[in-house]
């Protein structure tokens, strides 16, 4: 296993933010209140999907803080998010897995929906890997499928520039990670949309987000994706299918690909370096 060299990166906003209402709860983060562990500097960020906390628990040498103990957190609401920030290391790479995130339709404004990700820049992360449960809408994905984010559809808006969210080098490289562990053949990829539930999409709007060239469906990502970019952070995303939406039955499998999809992950964060000691190889 390769030995981690963690090195503290930050990246300053290039950009004004969006609005005062986004960067206020950062202002007021007490560093004092709040200390991870000094060995693991993480310089890698993972936010766990529905159902997809288990990334967590692969990590070695980890150390887990509740979110109720850090300040001003959120508290997950949601079954499948157990509300642990976890510190320690993923083939020998220091990261940091949120085991549960924040939506919209908990009643947390988008502000503290993405406050984790502001967090984490704080702390030094360079690349934000965003992992969730999305409905299927391309008639070619199959239950179980893992999608690469290439882009996503958010009709809120907000700024900066967008054209390139999702890094197309760690994209390269999650294809050649898939294909090295046997999963190419239910890798897919495709945009991921956003929208605010907590209902799922009627027959109806299903057809409409599939006219708008969506692949996938889901009610989180975007918002943290939009504040890792304004960030300067490097963004790589995978959707686990957990069913589709071209039948008026719901076939639901949240288990899918569980597995398959952590050892993807896994495998990306055994290729990812600082930045600082060559990007990737
Ligand atoms: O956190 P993610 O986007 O994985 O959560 C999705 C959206 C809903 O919370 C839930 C629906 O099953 O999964
Ligand atoms: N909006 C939405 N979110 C999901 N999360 C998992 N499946 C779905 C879905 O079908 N629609």
């Amino acid at each position: 296993m390769e030995a981690s060299q963690p090195v503290i990166h930050h990246h300053p906003s290039k950009l004004p933010c969006p609005g005062p209402e986004l960067n206020a709860p950062l202002q007021e983060w007490d560093k004092t209140a709040f200390s991870p562990p000094p060995q693991i500097l993480p310089f890698v960020a993972i936010i766990c999907g529905s159902g997809l906390g288990g990334l967590a628990d692969l990590l070695e040498n980890s150390v887990a803080f509740p979110y109720k103990d850090i300040p001003r957190f959120p508290q997950s609401t949601v079954p499948g998010h157990a509300g642990n920030l976890v510190f320690g290391e993923l083939q020998g790479k220091a990261c940091v897995c949120m085991q549960g995130r924040f939506h919209y339709y908990e009643g947390y404004s988008i502000a503290m929906v993405t406050y984790p990700v502001r967090v984490s820049t704080l702390l030094g992360v360079e690349t934000l890997i965003v992992t969730n449960a999305a409905g299927g809408l391309n008639p070619k994905f199959n239950v179980g499928d893992i999608m690469l984010i290439r882009d996503h559809i958010n009709m809120p808006g907000l700024f900066p520039c967008m054209s390139d969210a999702y890094d197309a080098d760690l994209g390269r490289l999650a294809r050649e990670v898939a294909e090295e562990q046997g999963c190419s053949s239910f890798l897919q990829q495709g945009v991921y949309c956003n929208v605010g539930g907590p209902a799922f999409e009627t027959v109806a709007e299903s057809k409409i987000l599939l006219s708008l060239l969506a692949d996938a469906v889901g009610m989180s990502t975007v918002p943290e994706v939009i504040v890792a970019r304004h960030h300067g952070l490097r963004v790589f995303g995978l959707s686990l299918i957990t069913n589709l939406l071209d039948s008026e039955e719901l076939e639901r499998n949240d288990e899918g690909r569980k597995g398959e999809y952590c050892s993807c992950v896994e495998g990306m964060m055994g290729r990812i370096h600082c930045k600082q000691n060559d990007l990737l190889v």
